[in-house]
């Protein structure tokens, strides 16, 4: 069966909603996020509008701060700064892939650990190591969610995770552990793929490159959770996996586009609304 992450995504916004409109009742607080867009990439305008139009549907207040590809790495800092210092702003997000001539690293760490509702920042990397309290990734939170919603019980199952990022592989694959699968994490350089994805009760693949994890390999029964966003040269998009053949032998699995990026964004959302929420 298909995991649709549109409905699981409104389901979230609709909590979010709910509890934003009781913390602005109870104590008058308006989650706030700080979108900060450098350049004009057109994928990245299109995710920072989409984020906007979320948080408005849910009642937070996302203020943008659209600076050019040509921005010293000193100017972004001063907005990054001010948004820090804004007691209005819960939540701060730096829209990334940044210019080249940008750190990336030394921009996000900038960011206050507070605020941080990318869960990027080295302390809540650190804390997520450690089973700590700080801000989750948007798309891992994401992944757990969709997970949850079809009732898939983690403990001592076999996951396997294919992609070793920092922002999806590499955090999804320390919550399946909190949660007690027994986590496997592949990569590139891994020996036998098919070996790997064939044990799994639980694949998530989030690789970036279509038809990386075959469908053949994928265990009868198994969930497998698709990360992947790729641009097919007929201009559609596909994930990672292959779909057609996989969703024979799963039991549950997300489809791209309507899996797991609309859950990213909403996850977002609910970081925002936490971050207010720690705030009173
Ligand atoms: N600081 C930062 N945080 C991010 O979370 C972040 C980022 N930078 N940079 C770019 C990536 C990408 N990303 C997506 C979010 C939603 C969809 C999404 O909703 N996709 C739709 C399809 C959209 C389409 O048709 O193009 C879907 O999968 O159904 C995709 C991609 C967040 N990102």
């Amino acid at each position: 069966m298909i995991i649709d992450g549109k409905a699981v995504a409104q389901q979230v916004r609709d909590e979010v909603r709910m509890e934003t409109e009781r913390l602005r009742n109870d104590h008058g607080v308006v989650p706030g996020l700080g979108v900060v867009l450098v350049g004009d990439h057109p994928a990245s305008r299109i995710y920072v509008r989409n984020k906007e139009k979320a948080c408005a549907e849910v009642g937070i207040r996302s203020v943008e701060h659209v600076l050019p590809a040509s921005v010293s790495e000193h100017e972004l800092m001063g907005v990054i700064g001010g948004l820090n210092e804004d007691t209005s702003i819960h939540g701060i997000l730096v829209q990334l892939p940044l210019p080249g001539h940008i750190p990336s690293d030394r921009v996000l760490e900038t960011v206050s650990p507070e605020k941080d509702v990318d869960g990027f920042h080295p302390v809540n990397q650190g804390l997520l190591l450690s089973g700590g309290t700080g801000f989750k990734p948007c798309t891992p939170l994401g992944i757990m969610r969709m997970l949850d919603s079809v009732g898939c019980d983690l403990k001592g199952k076999n996951a396997v995770v294919v992609g070793r990022s920092n922002i999806v592989g590499k955090p999804v694959a320390l919550m399946l552990l909190a949660r007690h699968a027994t986590v496997t994490l592949c990569h590139s350089r891994t020996a036998d793929l098919g070996r790997e994805v064939a044990r799994a009760d639980v694949v998530v693949a989030a690789v970036g490159k279509a038809g990386a994890v075959r469908g053949e390999w994928i265990k009868p029964g198994a969930v497998v959770i698709d990360v992947g966003i790729n641009r097919l040269p007929t201009g559609k998009l596909a994930g990672d996996v292959e779909f057609d053949t996989a969703r024979e032998r799963a039991s549950w699995i997300s489809p791209v586009p309507g899996g797991v990026g609309p859950m990213t964004i909403c996850m977002l959302l609910s970081n925002t609304l936490l971050s207010a929420q720690r705030s009173v």
